[in-house]
């Protein structure tokens, strides 16, 4: 008997990754951010983390490389093994070698001065030869795109570019096990593109075992082979991603994970699944094809779709004067480059708008602009009809509300409440009101429970809600999001949007950076598209996603059903711009008699 056990055993490969029944605490605090967590992970296994903010899927990768317990202290127990053996008695030194991690903040992983040395940083620690190590450097350069970048300092680098930098070193110093947590939510979708092309390549020539850490399931879940779900420090599921996504959906939507659109339409469409074989974007096309072939294009014919026109920028009328107005903005730092080229454009009060363009566009320079935290080289801007030079800080920070595209550059107080109060506390309002403001807008982003913590000891989506709650306080005429969606679950993206939606509808006016396409089709209903430093396209919604052309230029891919639709209307069906999957919900129930929800 003996023996055929020892046989299993000699049978059974070794995991690569093995956790055995691992728990921790943070410090000075009884909640249990994992609890008794069990997995095996093969060699070369691809494998997307998912679950709400605060889950603790950060901390769990961090046990990893041994951040946790040696780093951070608090309650650790149970036993994560590499290769079978016991992490315990390793150096942190010797982990980062072995396994490679993309933070969450590029920030905090660039030390070096200029984009090539911090790439080479890892592969010189590994002790490789030079030539070796410039060889590294370049490959790693080229998968990044980066390569025009390359003798740039890092704190002139936009936020997409920094992430891109993070994500070079990484892949430069070819670990064995690569965890990215949210590598790609400050990129632009044709860059999100690339380096999930790049990941896919890594793990299939090397057989690096990849986690990947997402919120954003729409262009990550086709290449991962195995989902891991978590909720409250404990694993909920564990399979293949389509499968869970369509059988889990209610489940997961409940805790915030909204499954990508191809799913929903998938599900919408009532078309027969195989649990291991994601549909195709061909079959949801052909299905739709034809739902809509004959009646729909019958009954549309007096109202027949027009191409849209997407001008270069909307003017105002004379009696509607802009709220925001830009004149012929330059702006050149010292460097000599020219950032921002002859920009033109006016927001009316009360527009919802979206900003996009592809990293390193101009987007962020344009909106600092607003809050004078960059100055123009050349033009102006009004704010109400006036020049924005003429504004006091303090003036312009009762108008203008500015969240930073990384949440850890406005926060610096040491507590939660501190942090929503100080801004109140500089606004002359009586001791009473600035409370209430505090509870409410804390009530708002769901922090209540945090009241006393420090911000640091926050998730990274709980401090970008604490971001937004301190703006919501000051309740600014003008809101402007960078990227404001980075860290968060859908749930919470959710109800952060609709709660600025419902302000929009009060009158905020409400400027969106973002690279999540899928929102801006839910939320704006006008987007402006920036491409090196100049406007490309302004419009409509619906119009601006279905010039795929000029959005290519941009780096830009327009959500699945706007080309879904356009797609359709190349075969002669008239169908027309839709954004959403409700609207597309709604169409099909009015025109299309076999669809049957
Ligand atoms: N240093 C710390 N001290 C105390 N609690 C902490 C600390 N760091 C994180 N936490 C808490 O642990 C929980 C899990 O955090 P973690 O960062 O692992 O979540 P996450 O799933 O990665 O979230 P997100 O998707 O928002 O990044 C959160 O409730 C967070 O507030
Ligand atoms: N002080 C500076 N000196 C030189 N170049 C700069 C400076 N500040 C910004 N840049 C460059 O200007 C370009 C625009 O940066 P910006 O942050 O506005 O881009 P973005 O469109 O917001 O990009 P992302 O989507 O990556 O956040 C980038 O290529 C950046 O490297």
């Amino acid at each position: 008997m003996d023996s055929m056990l020892e046989k299993v055993a000699v049978a059974r490969p070794i995991a690569h990754i093995k956790l055995e029944n691992l728990t921790y605490s943070y410090p000075h605090s009884d909640s249990q951010i994992l609890s008794d967590i069990n997995l095996e992970l093969k060699k070369g296994e691809f494998v997307l983390l998912v679950g709400p903010s605060g889950c603790g899927k950060s901390t769990l990768v961090r046990c990893l490389n041994r951040l946790i317990p040696e780093i951070s202290g608090g309650s650790f127990s149970g036993r994560v093994l590499l290769h079978g053996q016991d992490l315990k008695n390793e150096k942190i030194n010797k982990l980062a070698l072995e396994v490679g991690m993309v933070f969450q903040n590029p920030e905090t992983q660039l030390f070096r001065m200029t984009v090539a040395e911090d790439i080479s940083f890892g592969p010189e620690n590994l002790g490789l030869p030079i030539i070796e190590v410039l060889s590294r450097v370049e490959k790693a350069l080229k998968a990044v795109r980066l390569e025009k970048l390359r003798d740039h300092f890092i704190f002139t680098l936009s936020g997409g570019e920094k992430q891109r930098t993070a994500i070079g070193g990484n892949l430069a110093m070819e670990p064995e096990i690569l965890v990215l947590d949210e590598p790609t939510s400050d990129l632009d979708p044709a860059g999100t593109q690339k380096v999930l092309e790049l990941l896919r390549k890594l793990n299939e020539e090397k057989q690096t075992t990849l986690i990947l850490i997402e919120h954003k399931l729409d262009s990550v879940f086709e290449i991962a082979d195995r989902m891991l779900v978590m909720d409250k420090g404990r694993f909920i599921f564990d399979g293949k991603p389509f499968e869970i996504l369509c059988r889990e959906e209610v489940t997961l939507k409940k805790l915030g994970i909204h499954p990508p659109q191809l799913t929903e339409i998938f599900h919408l469409l009532e078309m027969d699944y195989e649990a291991s074989i994601v549909p195709s974007y061909e079959n949801v096309l052909k299905r739709l094809a034809e739902l809509l072939q004959v009646p729909a294009t019958r009954q549309l014919e007096n109202h027949r779709w027009q191409k849209p026109e997407t001008s270069g920028s909307i003017l105002p009328s004379e009696e509607n004067l802009p709220f925001v107005r830009i004149e012929n903005l330059y702006y050149r730092p010292e460097d000599g480059s020219e950032i921002l080229k002859n920009i033109n454009l006016n927001i009316k009060s009360g527009e919802f708008l979206a900003l996009l363009g592809h990293n390193g566009a101009g987007k962020t320079t344009l909106a600092g602009h607003l809050i004078g935290f960059y100055r123009p080289s050349f033009g102006r801007i009004l704010l109400n009809g006036k020049d924005i030079e003429r504004y006091s800080t303090a003036q312009l920070s009762k108008k203008v509300g500015y969240l930073f595209q990384n949440p850890d550059s406005q926060i610096f107080m040491d507590s939660v409440t501190k942090e929503v109060r100080f801004g109140l506390e500089n606004m002359d309002i009586p001791k009473d009101k600035i409370e209430k403001l505090v509870d409410e807008s804390l009530e708002t982003m769901e922090l209540s429970a945090y009241k006393d913590r420090h911000p640091h000891s926050l998730s990274r989506g709980q401090r970008q809600r604490l971001a937004v709650a301190s703006i919501l306080a000051l309740e600014p005429d003008l809101l402007v999001l960078d990227e404001p969606t980075t860290g968060q679950d859908r749930g919470h993206i959710a109800k952060f949007l609709d709660k600025i939606k419902e302000l929009n509808k009060l009158g905020k006016t409400v400027i969106l950076i973002t690279h999540d396409m899928e929102l801006v089709a839910e939320y704006a209903e006008r987007v402006v598209v920036m491409k090196q430093g100049r406007i490309l396209l302004d419009g409509p919604t619906a119009n601006v996603f279905s010039n795929t052309e000029k959005l290519n230029e941009a780096g830009i891919i327009p959500p699945l059903l706007s080309r879904l639709c356009l797609d359709l209307r190349k075969q002669g069906i008239n169908i027309p711009p839709l954004l959403t999957v409700s609207e597309l919900k709604c169409f099909l129930q009015e025109h299309c008699p076999e669809f049957k929800d």
